[in-house]
């Protein structure tokens, strides 16, 4: 037999619970669904274990794969009711009829069988039970065929509790009934006004009737628990030491669980005498439970439910023991996805697994003899706290289902039932109550019920006794005052909830108001970064205006480079004209003197028929060279007087041209170098007074302390007592957010600083190099001006001694008799002429030095030749001299500095024109030739002297100039 213990002295040792695993076969929905067989168990029983298979192999891999469960009892699907009953709970029946608490729980997942295997068919044919009749029946009526055969009083009574969504309901009350009353569920230990087992005396004889327990009857088994306790001797006094040993052997077990024996108050005992009114009320009951159909269960179970069999049994003549039978049959668990559960049936599942949840921990708890036991967590675990654990002697039937698509369920199930199988309980004998106080409770029950039913005869509308109708009033205004406290507790509990609603308005502003905040730092950064985008455009600016400075240079360089090349092939076609032409003259020279040597040969052969021609000739030739002369002297001074103003005038308008464009260029230069500066000025005074320097870091202080101030007034409203807590929490806060702000600014400007660094090393050098070239600009303006004006004032110079030596040359001129009046006034001359034949070799000597003169002036001209060829090549090389090499940056300023001589060629090609009038007069007694030594020619060289000296000046000027700028660069 299961579940047997060891009985020494009405106690036993401690026994574990009684496990045993039921599977059923496979039922129409699973055959349908053509789920397999996963669970091995014997067909009927004869082993312990049972083995499931969840991997799906088949054969021997599916033996060694399966997981196996151990219990007391497996039972199959061919095991009947009559085999479970004999197995499980007729041991514990034994017990119960000695005077135990016992206890049957079946367990299981939905539709697996409990409610077949805890009532199953309740009905009676012909006043028997049938095949399928469960361990109710079964039970109800092996009591009464034991107490039947037993020679000793009893009084029977049952009882049918159903919880169901976590509420306690009468399943025996008529719902009709004015009396029923709400069930709670109290601890006798703590309750003074509790009883434990104690009931109406009545003998199976006197009491035949089903009434409920009375308040009267609390009061006497309230009174009776008082006496055992204080070992008080009952009214006889011949029980109180048996009781008080039962009571010693309760306390002994230490627990207040253990001691203690749960009861709900106001649930109802039915008296029975015969199976059958327990059947009676069994099926009454049935009726009452809820049960609905979901898919997996045509008639599932939606509720816990416990049938109670209380017998007080005659023991030691005038004590009765009372035992009590729990016949439990819990809700199933299901998966609820699974079981298509909406609604009503979702929330029945919700609740039925959060109290098979709590029950499975209690069993672990149990299991792992933990010191907590959290039987309080579901009005289930209350309930069976004397069953598990406890006092009572408990079996579990655990019901499964063999099928696949039930495997995970089946898979806890057996966990539990393994795990159940751990726990202890210490089983007892059940507590004594003397046969007088029983006969007296049940009397004064039998009273209350006649008292009752004469009201309902005497008085309409009244169907209770005046004590009862005031203990109803009574209750009545418990439940108001309970009423009133509840409706305290949730008007206490609605005005929490609206401070904590305002607390969190408050905390949504203070939030949005820092989201604001941040909002605004976000565009102030924003803004930040478009001044330095601003800032960066202008460098660009500027850097594109040095670029477009750059080119023009290079432009300029280029025009220079272009007018330098045409100067210098005008000069190459100066120096080839001068040759060519210096080379006609001197053929022509070469060809006169070649004719004059012939002609004096001539002359010399017949000299005098030719003096009158020659004389004649003499005369025409010097009147054509006094004509050529003076045309010459004309053209000379008309040349000089004429080109030379204009050659000034061009030279001075070129000058100020230059000067102007030098000015406008400086102005230019330095306005420009002004805006930059003043741009620098104020990018520096930015810099350093507003860039990253704003006091940002105020700002954020300022706003960290006013969401600080914000949080901490509606902290200090919401939290009054956490202020303390508060104020550190939010310091902490404060100088986090401070920091991690102070760490992000400074980040930030650390980053821009690296970024802006190099930028700002260049734009300070290239301001430096501003500075330079403004330097250098104003060393140039300031150079350039004294060299010309002393090239003007040389030019005034030159030009007031041309004109004086013009004027001088008109007057000899004027003085300058002509030789026709020369020759006619001397009359010696024409006397002395005819003497010209004496005087042949006076004239031949003449025409001697005049050959002499005219090759020496062919000399001459060479010299003139070659001191012009190299006076062209001093200027050549003078030029490529002061010609600025590697020109950069400031090349515009020398270009314009270059454009101050654009008089350099005219001056050349004036001084060569003179030359070439000197050259042109063969006579060396021409005015010309005398003019060689003139006071003009003097000036003029003395003028290209100045000149060159000033050209000088201004290539050393420029010199300098570039070599700075070089520097500089
Ligand atoms: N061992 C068995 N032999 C024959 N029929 C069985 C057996 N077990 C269960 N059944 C049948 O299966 C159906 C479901 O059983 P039952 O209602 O007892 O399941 P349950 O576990 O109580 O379900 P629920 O938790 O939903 O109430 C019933 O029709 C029942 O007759």
């Amino acid at each position: 037999m299961v579940g047997s213990s060891r009985e020494s002295d009405g106690t036993v040792e401690e026994l574990n619970i009684t496990v045993a695993v039921r599977c059923r076969g496979r039922n129409e929905r699973e055959i349908k669904a053509k789920s397999s067989v996963v669970v091995s168990v014997p067909d009927v029983t004869g082993s312990n274990e049972v083995s499931i298979n969840t991997t799906g192999d088949v054969g021997i891999a599916a033996q060694i794969n399966s997981k196996t469960y151990t219990v007391d009892e497996v039972f199959g699907p061919s095991a009947t009711q009559s085999l479970i009953f004999h197995r499980i709970a007729e041991p514990l029946f034994a017990d119960f009829i000695k005077g135990y608490n016992c206890t049957v729980l079946v367990y299981g997942m939905t539709s697996t069988g409990k409610t077949y295997t805890m009532t199953g068919d309740e009905k009676l044919y012909d006043g028997e039970l049938s095949e399928s009749a469960g361990i109710i029946p079964r039970v109800l009526f092996k009591l009464f065929e034991s107490l039947d055969v037993q020679n000793e009083d009893y009084v029977v009574k049952c009882s049918f509790v159903e919880l169901y969504n976590e509420e306690l309901k009468d399943l025996l009350s008529d719902s009709q009934d004015f009396s029923s009353r709400k069930l709670r569920i109290f601890d006798s230990s703590t309750v003074n006004g509790s009883a434990m087992s104690m009931s109406n005396n009545s003998s199976r004889k006197s009491s035949r009737n089903n009434s409920p327990r009375s308040s009267s009857e609390l009061s006497t088994a309230s009174f009776m628990r008082k006496r055992w306790k204080t070992n008080m001797p009952t009214s006889n006094g011949s029980a109180g030491s048996s009781v008080s040993n039962g009571n010693s052997n309760r306390n002994q077990q230490g627990s207040q669980d253990q001691n203690a024996g749960i009861y709900i108050q106001n649930l109802q005992d039915f008296h029975i005498t015969t199976a059958k009114e327990g059947i009676k009320l069994l099926q009454k009951g049935l009726k009452h439970r809820q049960v609905a159909t979901t898919k997996m269960n045509d008639f599932s179970s939606r509720s816990h439910t416990i049938f109670t069999i209380t017998l007080y049994k005659e023991c030691h003549g005038e004590l009765f023991r009372v035992s009590k039978m729990n016949l439990v049959d819990l809700a199933g668990s299901e998966n609820i996805s699974r079981s298509g559960a909406q609604h009503q049936r979702a929330k029945e599942a919700g609740s039925i697994n959060q109290s098979l949840l709590t029950l499975g921990r209690v069993i672990n708890s149990l299991a792992d003899k933990s010191l907590h036991v959290p039987f309080r967590e579901s009005k289930l675990t209350r309930l069976l706290q004397d069953s598990l654990g406890g006092n009572t002697k408990t079996a579990l039937i655990a019901t499964i289902s063999p099928a696949k698509i039930n495997s995970e369920e089946t898979c806890s199930t057996l966990q539990y039932a393994s795990k159940a199988k751990n726990i202890k309980n210490k089983p007892q004998l059940g507590s004594v109550i003397m046969k007088d106080i029983l006969v007296k409770s049940i009397t004064a029950e039998l009273a209350k019920i006649k008292a009752d039913l004469l009201s309902t005869k005497t008085r309409e509308g009244i169907y209770m006794s005046q004590d009862n109708y005031k203990e109803l009033t009574n209750d009545l205004d418990s439940y108001r005052t309970e009423v009133q406290e509840y409706k305290r507790a949730i008007e206490t509990l609605t005005s929490q909830n609206t401070l904590l609603l305002k607390d969190k308005k408050a905390s949504n502003e203070v939030n949005d108001l820092q989201r604001i905040k941040i909002q605004n730092m976000q565009d102030s950064i924003s803004e930040l970064h478009a001044r330095i985008d601003r800032q960066n455009r202008r460098e660009q600016n500027l850097v594109n205006t040095a670029a477009t400075l750059r080119t023009t240079l290079n432009t300029m360089q280029n025009i220079l480079n272009e007018r330098e090349k045409k100067e210098k092939d005008l000069k190459e076609n100066i120096n080839r004209l001068i040759a060519s032409d210096f080379s006609q003259v001197r053929q022509m020279i070469d060809k006169n003197f070649q004719e004059i040597q012939n002609n004096m040969k001539l002359e010399s052969d017949g000299m005098q028929p030719n003096i009158d021609s020659i004389k004649e000739e003499i005369r025409t030739l010097l009147e054509t060279a006094q004509k050529h002369t003076d045309d010459m002297y004309k053209d000379c001074v008309e040349k000089v007087s004429g080109e030379l103003p204009a050659l000034y005038e061009a030279a001075s308008e070129r000058i100020t041209e230059v000067e102007a464009m030098v000015g406008k260029c400086y102005r230019d230069l330095s306005e420009n170098l002004s805006d930059a500066s003043e741009e620098y000025n104020n990018f520096k005074q930015y810099l350093n007074d507003h860039f990253f320097k704003n006091n940002h870091e105020e700002l954020l202080a300022s706003h960290v302390d006013r969401a600080y101030h914000h949080i901490q007034a509606s902290g200090e409203e919401m939290f009054k007592k956490f202020k303390e807590m508060m104020d550190n929490y939010l310091e902490n806060n404060k100088h986090l957010m401070l920091n991690s702000l102070r760490t992000a600014t400074s980040d930030v400007i650390e980053k821009e600083m690296q970024l802006f660094e190099p930028q700002k090393d260049k734009w300070e050098k290239s301001f430096k190099y501003i500075n330079n070239c403004d330097a250098l600009n104003i060393a140039l303006q300031k150079d350039i001006k004294p060299p010309l004006s002393n090239f003007r004032s040389t030019l005034q110079t030159s030009r007031d001694m041309i004109e004086q030596t013009v004027v001088k040359v008109k007057e000899r001129m004027n003085d300058h008799e002509s030789p026709r009046s020369m020759l006619s006034k001397n009359q010696t001359f024409n006397h002395e002429f005819s003497g010209l034949l004496n005087k042949e070799n006076q004239l031949q000597e003449g025409l001697k030095k005049s050959l002499q003169f005219t090759d020496a002036y062919g000399n001459a001209l060479d010299q003139l030749q070659a001191s012009i060829s190299s006076a062209v090549r001093d200027d050549n090389q003078a030029t490529d001299k002061s010609r600025p090499e590697n020109i950069d940056g400031v090349l515009r300023r020398i270009d314009e500095q270059n454009v101050l001589y654009p008089d350099r060629s005219p001056l050349k090609r004036a001084s060569f024109k003179v030359n070439k009038s000197e050259r042109s007069s063969p006579n060396k007694s021409s005015p010309i030739k005398a003019s060689s030594h003139s006071p003009c020619k003097t000036q003029l060289n003395l003028a290209r002297v100045t000149y060159k000296r000033s050209y000088t000046d201004l290539d050393g000027i420029l010199d300098d100039n570039q070599s700075k700028v070089s520097r500089h660069h």
